[in-house]
């Protein structure tokens, strides 16, 4: 296939699993090259129409935490638009944590893909070795611990319990799930194309790649480019735009991302109670007002717990940003979600801080917006109606900075997971902006 400059549809559509997600991923194809729109929510014919000179669209859902029937919905249709706009690969991205639980929704929409695009065979690489993940064995590890020891066996919404993919998948399909091996990764891609030709003749359709450094994820990126569907964290993304020009996928040109052109004052909203945002929050605390929601407040009397709020940022000193933050230690989330139900608090305090944020930009010219956790930045961008980000140049590993797309006025977004960036990201991310 030779469309190289003439290309003007995007070649490769991406399809993830939430926002915050979705935007380290189009980090790691912008760094490696790609021009890349990610679009909020399902997209339309005529939203992708209107993009011209891109190379990559990603599209946010937020599909992690929901019924598989739904997210399989979501994705096949988010497919179906990319598909009939002309993409010839689909990356299904997920979290590197490989955030799910037993019954979903990693395996089941990797099926309903695959499915669709009529493949037999894809594969799941969680690997993100620039922050941490690494896969060796078929087992993830964060730094140095397991999967389950290292935080995420407490996750608010879907605890990770085992580190072991290749069983903790095959709960969530009925389809063989193998493994291709640190070792066969690190005798090339010509091995690697064995390997997995080898457990396709087995019956394997869905392969977990071991991954422990860069110059692995990079002999996969060689060894997926005819795939039609690879699966993942965003690790290998900062790979495959390399291995689609060496096969004349893509363009030669690469191309440096723009950073956002965006006055107003800064506004950092954290719901991530990973450690990481826990450590940010502390931090920021110290260097500017600091609101921590009263969460059993909120469920009893919403509407006064936001009053209360919008009128003290109303006081604070313009020239500063205002860091609200929900973040809360296990002990305190457990307490709070054996009184009101974990995914009841959970949406509460979501709806909420989408609420605070809108109010903010809308009523006290907040332009500048941090914000921690996918489910928490997938509900702010919902309720501040924006369909279409511009990616710009990274503040940390899998964090860029954003710029939302035909929304006046126009706001600049870092969208940060979880579990990503140092203990200073905030004040680092908005000294980006001076
Ligand atoms: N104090 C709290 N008690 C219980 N749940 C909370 C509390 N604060 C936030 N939450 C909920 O926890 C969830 C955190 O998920 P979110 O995706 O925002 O962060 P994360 O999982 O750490 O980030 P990422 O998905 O990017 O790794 C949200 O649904 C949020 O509303
Ligand atoms: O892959 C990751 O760790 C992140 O992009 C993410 O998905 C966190 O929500």
């Amino acid at each position: 296939m030779q469309e190289t400059s003439s290309q003007r549809t995007a070649v490769l559509g991406c399809i993830a699993d939430d926002v915050t997600g979705a935007t380290d991923l189009a980090n790691n194809l912008v760094q490696g090259g790609m021009r890349v729109v990610q679009i909020l929510g399902t997209p339309t014919p005529e939203m992708l129409r209107d993009l011209s000179e891109v190379d990559a669209v990603v599209v946010a859902l937020k599909t992690r935490s929901i019924p598989a029937e739904d997210a399989i919905a979501m994705s096949r249709d988010s497919l179906k638009v990319l598909r009939e706009n002309g993409a010839t690969r689909f990356y299904f991205k997920y979290c590197s944590t490989f955030d799910s639980t037993d019954d979903g929704n990693i395996g089941p929409v990797a099926e309903a893909l695959m499915d669709t695009l009529g493949v037999h065979q894809t594969v799941f690489c969680p690997a993100f070795p620039r922050a941490g993940r690494t896969v060796y064995r078929g087992h993830l590890f964060v730094g140095d611990s397991l999967l389950n020891e290292s935080g995420m066996e407490n996750h608010p919404l879907n605890p990770m319990t085992d580190a072991n993919l290749v069983r903790f998948l095959s709960k969530q399909t009925s389809r063989r799930v193998g493994l291709v091996s640190y070792d066969d990764i690190e005798e090339g891609s010509s091995a690697v194309e064995h390997q997995l030709s080898d457990l396709q003749g087995d019956g394997v359709a869905m392969v977990v790649t071991d991954t422990c450094g860069d110059a692995q994820l990079a002999t996969l990126a060689s060894a997926c480019v005819s795939m039609p569907l690879v699966t993942g964290g965003s690790g290998l993304a900062h790979y495959l735009p390399d291995a689609y020009r060496k096969v004349g996928l893509l363009s030669s040109e690469t191309h440096a991302p723009p950073i956002p052109n965006v006055e107003g004052r800064g506004l950092i909203v954290a719901g991530s109670c990973s450690k990481a945002t826990n450590g940010q929050v502390e931090y920021m605390s110290g260097k500017c007002p600091t609101w921590s929601v009263d969460v059993s407040s909120l469920m009893s009397n919403r509407d006064a717990e936001l009053e209360r709020l919008i009128q003290w940022v109303g006081k604070t000193d313009a020239s500063v940003p205002v860091l609200i933050a929900s973040s809360a230690r296990p002990e305190k989330i457990a307490d709070l979600q054996s009184r009101f139900g974990a995914m009841e608090v959970a949406l509460a305090i979501e709806g909420f801080l989408a609420e605070v944020t809108r109010r903010l930009v809308e009523e006290l010219e907040f332009r500048r917006l941090v914000l921690a956790g996918g489910e928490t930045s997938g509900a702010i961008v919902r309720e501040l109606s924006i369909d279409a980000l511009r990616i710009g140049p990274e503040i940390c590993t899998g964090v860029p900075w954003t710029e939302s797309i035909g929304r006046q006025p126009s706001l600049a977004l870092a969208l940060k997971s979880g579990n990503f960036g140092d203990v200073d990201f905030f004040e680092t991310a908005l000294e980006m902006l001076r």
